[in-house]
């Protein structure tokens, strides 16, 4: 199957910082759905951000979606890679006096013919209907014209799924995308995300500081630790203990 994502040799250090990798590689295929965990400050982030070329790193290389680039992308490989991601983060983003259907609409920002996209009264017809569709698959059609203030914080990371799922993209990046929620809707969030995810085929990287939203949500995990992979296994190859040790010096 397809590689959506590999590096090679991964190397990368902020100015005037410690170097956070010394020699990263993995490879995700597509549709595959990779859970990326390691201690605060390991570089989860930093990896995500190199990934998508919006950080640039140091040495090595990196293909994200067949743009194979060192240090950053070129504009237009940037602009290709965008049109095929959807991103969803901690916080959702939401803009909070907008109506819920403005703002899954916005997904659509950024892709070609979608200029009128930054209100749903006036978006095209069809991205207001797939920006419904995209509402029903997290839920909350009946949410449509509530404000996004209104939501709870379950709700709203719903919405924001919604927003990336638009964009019909072919990858799904995710920085802690239930680190904000409670529990119980941490763990609904995430099981809706990542059923969605499958149905459609989309390759899905997320961060994670939770054992089991790793252990429950994704095909593999991919552990950092000290700079480089720690372990890279089939999440049915993967127990608590091991998991518990990515977090022990
Ligand atoms: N913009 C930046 N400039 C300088 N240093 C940075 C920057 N962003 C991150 N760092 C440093 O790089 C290292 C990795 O940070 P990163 O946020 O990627 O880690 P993380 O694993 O995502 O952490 P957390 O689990 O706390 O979110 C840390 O030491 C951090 O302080």
């Amino acid at each position: 199957m397809m590689d959506v994502i590999s590096t090679q040799g991964l190397k990368k250090g902020y100015a005037n910082g410690k170097p956070v990798f010394s020699g990263v590689d993995i490879r995700i295929r597509s549709g595959e759905r990779v859970a990326l965990v390691g201690a605060n400050g390991v570089g989860k982030s930093t990896l995500l951000k190199c990934l998508i070329g919006h950080t640039a790193f140091c040495d090595g290389e990196i293909s994200t979606l067949g743009e194979a680039f060192c240090r950053t992308p070129n504009g237009s490989q940037l602009k290709r890679m965008r049109q095929q991601i959807g991103f969803v983060f901690q916080h959702h983003g939401l803009v909070r006096r907008q109506s819920v259907l403005t703002n899954v609409v916005h997904g659509k920002l950024g892709l070609p013919g979608t200029w009128r996209a930054w209100h749903q009264a006036i978006a095209e017809r069809e991205s207001r209907e797939e920006a419904m569709d995209a509402l029903d698959q997290v839920k909350l059609s009946h949410k449509a014209t509530a404000r996004a203030d209104e939501l709870s914080g379950g709700q709203a990371q719903r919405v924001a799924i919604a927003r990336a799922l638009v964009r019909k993209p072919r990858l799904m990046i995710a920085d802690e995308p239930a680190a904000s929620l409670d529990p119980t809707a941490g763990r609904d969030v995430m099981a809706l995300f990542s059923d969605l995810v499958r149905e459609k085929g989309i390759t899905l990287v997320y961060t994670t500081h939770d054992m089991d939203h790793a252990l429950s949500f994704a095909d593999r995990i991919v552990a950092l630790k000290a700079g480089r992979v720690h372990f890279d296994l089939p999440v049915a190859d993967v127990d608590r203990e091991r998991l518990e040790g990515v977090f022990h010096a």
